[in-house]
């Protein structure tokens, strides 16, 4: 089929290259002419596990093209996935400026009677929206179906998740359009559930809130299990075995964040406020986020009184680990309570400091180096759970350190194993291993 897909960020560009793989003549339209002359060159503007060689791949067969052109992308296509960014506005809520825009100028630029498939995450009800654009926007004699099918990947699995997702959604007013679309999907060979589009719109914000509620309710019985003496790890393997709760999603640490599951958790809730439904779990579920955010500076005062003119080392800058995105990351947060606490701050991350320093400049140093971040630090606070510093020799912090005092906000090493080292040891919803000085974790 022809394909376009608009917007090249991570999901439009997974979309793009994995059903331009698939056999189809696929163009990716963006209006960002810089990312698009990158791609042209087969590289990535983000980092995306084998995202570049499948980009290299469709690029050199000629199933896939690039361009800032809406006539060329729209004109001829069958098919047009909507993936442009939807991010919060100042209130909470989604901003629909993105999908509104391209909207108009689908409308403006089609020839053929066409599928609109929108993966962008957007409030239930902007498909109606989106129709009613096309409804006015289109030439008279063309026909114009929406389809919502939200996006289900994740950063740094994407493509996989692409692959071997658990289910598509498909929600349609018109069952021939879902019929095509099922078509479509059907080589992927993963359950394709079809919905009517509202349903299928709060499929998608559900299955985030879902999922950040997990994040925040394991986070919370971490904070009890340090106040009574229990173990978040043992906690979260028996509570995970059942197979109504299940494993995933049930690991404690100093909170979520991204470019999703922090903006659509308050676009939720804004939604929720709009038809007069105060979403009290969810607001809850975010306040926990923001708490978590802060812990371990927290932690960190209560450790050394005060953190002024201390050296911090912080491991990892990206939100989790395999990608570069920092956005809504833990880091942001700890970096900038550090320096208003007067602490001076190395960043370590194997990828992510090029966009850490569009956000901090100058005002922290940076290295790809851990032990160059660790050398002749107060404190340690680990905020990404990158393998390198998962395997990191333990010897590490008190060779390189001034003080080795390590807190571990994503629980990269075994108590057992850290016992046999000389390290203060502060992690989440663990005991804290004082080797350095006695303190008091309240
Ligand atoms: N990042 C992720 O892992 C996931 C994101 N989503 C949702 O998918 C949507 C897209 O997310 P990302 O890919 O992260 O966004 P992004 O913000 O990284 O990329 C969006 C791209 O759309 C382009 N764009 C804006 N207006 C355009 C227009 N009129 N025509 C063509 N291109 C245009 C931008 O220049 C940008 O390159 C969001 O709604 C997000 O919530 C859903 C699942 C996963
Ligand atoms: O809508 C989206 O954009 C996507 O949001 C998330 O994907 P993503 O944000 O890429 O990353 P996750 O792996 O879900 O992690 C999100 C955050 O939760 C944290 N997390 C995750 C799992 C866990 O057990 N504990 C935990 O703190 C991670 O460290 C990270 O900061 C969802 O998992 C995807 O299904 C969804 O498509």
């Amino acid at each position: 089929m022809r394909i376009t897909v608009a917007g090249a960020g991570n999901v439009g560009l997974v979309t793009a290259v994995c059903l331009a793989d698939a056999g189809h003549q696929v163009t990716c339209v963006d209006t960002q002419k810089e990312k698009i002359e990158m791609l042209e060159k087969g590289h990535s503007p983000f980092f995306e596990p084998g995202l570049e060689p499948l980009l290299e791949k469709t690029l050199s067969n000629g199933k896939l093209r690039f361009t800032t052109n809406p006539k060329l992308a729209y004109s001829d296509a069958e098919i047009i996935f909507i993936a442009v960014g939807t991010p919060a506005k100042k209130d909470g809520s989604a901003d629909l400026s993105y999908i509104y825009a391209v909207s108009y100028s689908i409308a403006n630029n089609i020839e053929n009677n066409v599928i609109v498939c929108t993966k962008s995450t957007v409030p239930v009800g902007t498909n109606d929206e989106i129709k009613q654009i096309f409804q006015y926007g289109k030439p008279r004699h063309l026909k114009v179906d929406v389809v919502a099918n939200p996006e289900f990947l994740r950063e740094g699995s994407a493509i996989m998740d692409f692959y071997l997702g658990d289910r598509i959604i498909v929600g349609a007013d018109n069952p021939e359009a879902a019929a095509i679309m099922e078509q479509l999907y059907l080589p992927l060979k993963i359950p394709i559930i079809v919905t009517d589009i509202r349903s299928a719109e709060m499929i998608k914000y559900a299955s985030n809130a879902f999922l950040a509620t997990k994040i925040s309710f394991i986070n919370e019985i971490a904070n009890l299990c340090e106040k009574v003496g229990a173990n978040i790890d043992e906690v979260a393997y028996g509570v995970g075995k059942d197979k109504r709760i299940g494993e995933s999603f049930l690991q404690a640490g100093i909170g979520y964040g991204g470019s999703c599951f922090p903006k659509d958790t308050k676009a939720l809730v804004q939604l929720a406020g709009n038809v007069k439904h105060p979403f009290e779990l969810l607001e809850s579920v975010i306040k926990v986020n923001q708490h978590q955010h802060s812990l371990l500076v927290v932690k960190a005062k209560e450790m050394m009184d005060s953190l002024k003119g201390k050296k911090a080392a912080i491991l990892g800058l990206a939100f989790k680990p395999e990608t570069d995105d920092i956005r809504e990351a833990a880091s942001i947060t700890i970096i900038r309570e550090l320096l208003e606490e007067g602490a001076t701050v190395t960043a370590y991350d194997p990828i992510a400091i090029p966009n850490a320093h569009k956000l901090f400049g100058n005002s922290i140093e940076y290295t790809t180096n851990i032990r160059q971040a660790l050398k002749d630090a107060d404190f340690a606070i680990i905020a990404t759970e990158w393998e390198q510093i998962k395997h990191l020799p333990l010897d590490t912090f008190a060779v390189c350190m001034k003080e080795p005092i390590v807190l571990d906000g994503r629980n990269c090493y075994c108590i057992k194993d850290i016992q046999r080292y000389p390290i203060t040891y502060v992690s989440i919803g663990r005991p804290v291993i004082s080797k350095v000085k006695p303190m008091s974790i309240k």
